[in-house]
């Protein structure tokens, strides 16, 4: 079958993406856990947006934390900018494309809370701006990102960058980081 190239050569770059992914993240990985676990503890809360597919990958570790991931257990705050479309119609309408998640950053964020920009090319305007803005407010700014980081290396706190080079394996680790987040969340928050 023709196909059958295609489908080993995409497992195995899966497999390499996910090899250096675990050797370069896990210390950025616990820097954002830390975060996370002290932002719950305190009461403040986890914000989550990007596009595209990085849209649905916000909206899904949002719920993992709110709704349920492994076990049933007291909700963790979060929550996707991603989702409400009047929120991203009216600023897109109204203030441009380029500030959809900030402005609601700006209306929903505190000092304190942990905001994770989801970019593969780590360059997205939008989520660039919406992590200036959290930024400046003193919330903690996250990225995953991938590639050579875009300018997530400067902007967030704590940049996760993905060893790889095409957005869809960029995307898969990604994926992966926000389950094992909403995981050892769980864990280190002793929920139950
Ligand atoms: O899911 C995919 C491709 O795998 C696309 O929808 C992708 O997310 C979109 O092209 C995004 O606009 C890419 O933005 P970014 O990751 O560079 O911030
Ligand atoms: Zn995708």
């Amino acid at each position: 079958m023709a196909s059958m190239g295609y489908f080993l050569e995409e497992f195995e770059d899966h497999f390499q993406a996910v090899q250096a992914a675990r050797e370069s993240l896990a210390v950025p990985f616990s820097k954002l856990l830390a975060a996370s676990v002290a932002a719950i503890r305190g009461g403040n809360k986890i914000m989550l947006f990007g596009n595209g597919g990085s849209a649905a990958d916000a909206q899904h570790i949002a719920t993992e934390l709110t709704i349920r991931y492994i076990k049933d257990r007291a909700p963790i705050a979060a929550i996707a900018l991603t989702t409400d479309s009047s929120a991203l119609t009216a600023a897109g309408n109204d203030l441009g494309f380029d500030e959809i998640f900030a402005r609601q950053v700006a209306a929903l964020g505190k000092p304190g809370d942990v905001v994770i920009g989801i970019t593969t090319s780590g360059t997205s305007p939008n989520v660039v701006a919406a992590l200036k803005t959290a930024r400046a407010m003193g919330m903690v700014t996250a990225a995953f990102t991938g590639r050579d980081g875009g300018v997530m290396p400067t902007l967030a706190d704590i940049p996760l960058i993905v060893p790889a080079q095409s957005t869809r394996r960029i995307q898969e680790v990604h994926i992966l980081i926000g389950h094992l987040l909403c995981g050892a969340l769980e864990t280190e928050l002793g929920l139950v």
